[in-house]
């Protein structure tokens, strides 16, 4: 008579390695070592000091760009390779982890998401902090009314090459990081958010309402998405820099590099 314990054993059977996402002590000295493997955590911090650790920038809500992000960033630092099995152990529902993931490490798993935060010309954090201005931007609008906004992250110099002022730009002469708390404040005083923030490498938010004029040819963004979005697309593969987009229209979070959409999330779930 099969038991339950079967189960999981089929699914684990013969993997290559195992992801620990956000592991607890306890779980992590129970699994740190797996048919003599290291297990590879992903998490924010690596609280256990693990030997093989991935940063988890972002709390990714959904699972399977969480598993990609830890995958690919593992990919990125030798732990596992094209054509293994891996068994992700994670929480889904709740922390910590109820539920084991099996996936094969294919090309498919490259979204880029990965490359988005550790290989772009900003510090990872400051992508981070992008994310979580337009992910409460996305949540919270202005004055309850939905809003979009779109932000160029990082090559600063050359993105403003590209660009003009749409009007007086509020960040002249300031040292306002894009992690500072007044941000969210601001962004929501502002009339509109017309045109695009400029952000450099570092996180200072050069300036507000530019308008970007990048060359469009060959640029190919998601059919229904419009100028903002093209234009969010285009500058990432006429620079070095990302551009994270916040929808007015559907409320979606998206985010291009070289020319291309990496992620799309719903700040609804976040
Ligand atoms: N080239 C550009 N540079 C900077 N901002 C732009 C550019 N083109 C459009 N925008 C901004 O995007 C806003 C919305 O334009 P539009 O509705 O065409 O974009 P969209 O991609 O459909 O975005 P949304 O999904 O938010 O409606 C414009 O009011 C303008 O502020
Ligand atoms: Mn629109």
């Amino acid at each position: 008579m099969t038991s339950s314990a079967d189960l999981l054993a089929d699914l684990v059977a013969d993997v290559d390695g195992v992801f620990l996402f956000a592991p607890t002590g306890s779980t992590y000295e129970d699994y740190r070592e797996v048919d003599g493997e290291s297990a590879v955590v992903v998490a924010p911090e690596n609280d256990h000091d693990a030997e093989r650790y991935v940063e988890l920038p972002l709390e990714f809500d959904n699972v399977r760009d969480r598993i990609r992000f830890g995958v690919e960033g593992a990919m990125d630092q030798g732990y596992c390779a094209e054509g293994d099995v891996v068994a992700c152990a994670v929480g889904v529902f709740d922390d910590p982890i109820d539920g084991v993931i099996r996936t094969s490490v294919t090309e498919s798993m490259h979204s880029g998401i990965y490359d988005l935060f550790a290989n772009s010309r900003a510090d990872p954090a400051v992508v981070r902090d992008v994310f979580d201005v337009a992910i409460e931007l996305g949540k919270k609008g202005q004055k309850g009314k939905p809003v979009g906004a779109l932000f160029v992250v990082g090559d600063a110099g050359k993105v403003m090459n590209k660009s003009r002022p749409l009007s007086y730009n509020p960040f002249e002469k300031s040292h306002v990081h894009v992690g500072d708390p007044i941000v969210n404040v601001m962004l929501k005083e502002f009339s509109r958010l017309d045109g695009a923030f400029v952000i450099s490498d570092s996180g200072k938010i050069v300036s507000a309402y530019r308008y970007l004029e990048p060359g469009a040819e060959g640029v190919d963004i998601p059919k229904g998405l419009g100028a903002r979005h093209m234009a969010g697309g285009a500058i990432t593969r006429d620079t070095n820099a990302i551009a994270i987009v916040l929808s007015e229209s559907d409320g979606l979070v998206r985010a291009f590099k070289g020319g291309r959409l990496v992620l799309e999330l719903d700040p609804e779930e976040y």
